[in-house]
């Protein structure tokens, strides 16, 4: 088996102690026992800002981004120091690999994450991943590590997901109140529909509390990974797939790799609007999207940048008639081949006029089908 393991800060470190080291151990000899049976382990680790703010003396997790940036790059390290040497402990040798959003929405920086992923557990290496906390600005973070382990649970084709948190299960309310009972299977959005999901207050380590893990289940389910969601002392009978914990069943089929990446690591850098024709287009005969059906163009991106296409006022009509999406809601997203500066002057154009007019160059589509993917649910963005 591949299994992607994610950790999150409450689990590893406690804000006035730095690193538990005793929960660190313990979660390496987990991961140990499944590599010696042969599994391929990824370990996405959270904590290298709760890790940095009792060396810099800081008392609690810095709310400003300067300071969580500095806490990163100091406890990042200490984190990765104290893997290596529990891995080592266990004869594995553990690399790191920090991931900005970029890396993995760039056509060529995902497949570069890929190989890089395929290479190091070809030789037999754990990989450690975190954001790249330290020149992540607020724009282009990804926010939440569980996002990002369902998201590298699918570029590395994993098997199994497991979320390790400082929680048992995921309950149908508060887990520290007395009635509130914890939830064994999830096989559909009809079993969350009772869950009452509160983020943890701002004073606590953690950042996302249920809300994104189960945002990040939703995603790896959606892309056929299982994935359990447990404790760190159930890491050991999570990682063979077994167990205390909650269980979210697969609900979809793989996807190609960077169309996952685009729908849910992304947020559009602007909109086009579309009009209902060029909506039929893409969703119905999978085109590219022309110059032709655009009606209009917002925001300030450039070639290559993620943007949202909007269908136009009034919507557009499903199969048997009806409106199937209000106007104005996002229907697809993906890479532009155009600034937005040049798009105004396309608008409604064929691209045979665009040629002859403006030079071959022009004959391309504003966005390749392969670069594209239709939101089948309102688009998920960043936090
Ligand atoms: N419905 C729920 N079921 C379980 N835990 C919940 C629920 N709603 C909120 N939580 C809180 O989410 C916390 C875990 O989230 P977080 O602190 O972000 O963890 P991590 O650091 O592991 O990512 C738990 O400690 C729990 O208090
Ligand atoms: N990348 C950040 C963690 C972000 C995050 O999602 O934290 P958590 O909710 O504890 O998994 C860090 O290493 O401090």
């Amino acid at each position: 088996m591949r299994i992607v393991v994610k950790v999150g800060s409450s689990s590893l470190s406690t804000a006035g102690d730095g690193i538990d080291t005793a929960r660190v151990s313990a979660l390496v000899n987990a991961l140990a026992e499944a590599r010696s049976r042969g599994d391929e382990v990824v370990l996405v680790s959270s904590g290298a800002i709760a890790s940095g703010i009792a060396p810099l003396g800081l008392g609690q997790r810095p709310r400003d981004l300067a300071a969580q940036q500095a806490a990163a790059s100091v406890g990042q390290g200490l984190l990765v120091a104290h893997y290596t040497e529990r891995f080592a402990r266990h004869g594995y040798v553990v690399g790191q690999v920090l991931l900005t959003l970029d890396d993995v929405t760039r056509r060529s920086h995902y497949r570069n994450a890929y190989r890089t992923f395929a290479k190091l557990l070809e030789l037999g290496v754990v990989p450690i991943v975190n954001e790249n906390d330290t020149v992540a600005t607020s724009e282009i973070r990804f926010g939440d590590n569980d996002r990002l382990a369902a998201l590298v649970a699918h570029l590395v084709h994993a098997d199994l997901l497991v979320l390790l948190s400082d929680v048992n299960a995921l309950y149908d309310g508060d887990p520290r109140s007395a009635d509130a009972t914890p939830i064994t299977d999830v096989r559909g959005e009809e079993d969350l529909a009772r869950v009452e999901l509160r983020r943890p207050s701002g004073s606590r380590i953690g950042t996302g509390g249920m809300v994104t893990k189960v945002e990040a289940a939703r995603i790896a389910t959606g892309a056929g990974v299982p994935v359990v969601l447990t404790d760190v002392t159930h890491a050991a009978e999570a990682l063979t797939g077994g167990g205390a914990g909650t269980r979210f069943h697969p609900t979809g089929r793989r996807r190609p790799t960077r169309l996952l990446w685009l729908a849910h690591a992304t947020e559009g850098k602007g909109r086009i609007t579309v009009d209902a024709g060029a909506v039929r287009a893409l969703r119905d005969r999978g085109a590219s999207l022309l110059p032709a059906g655009i009606v209009a163009v917002d925001g300030d991106f450039v070639a290559g940048d993620p943007v949202d296409l909007v269908a136009t006022e009034g919507g557009f009509e499903g199969p048997q008639g009806g409106l199937e999406r209000p106007g104005g809601s996002v229907v697809a997203r993906g890479i532009v081949s155009y600034d937005s500066a040049e798009i105004p002057r396309l608008i409604g154009r064929s691209t045979r006029e665009l040629a002859a007019e403006l030079g071959p160059e022009y004959e391309r589509e504003v966005m390749h089908r392969d670069d594209l993917v239709l939101l089948d649910e309102p688009a998920q963005g960043r936090r």
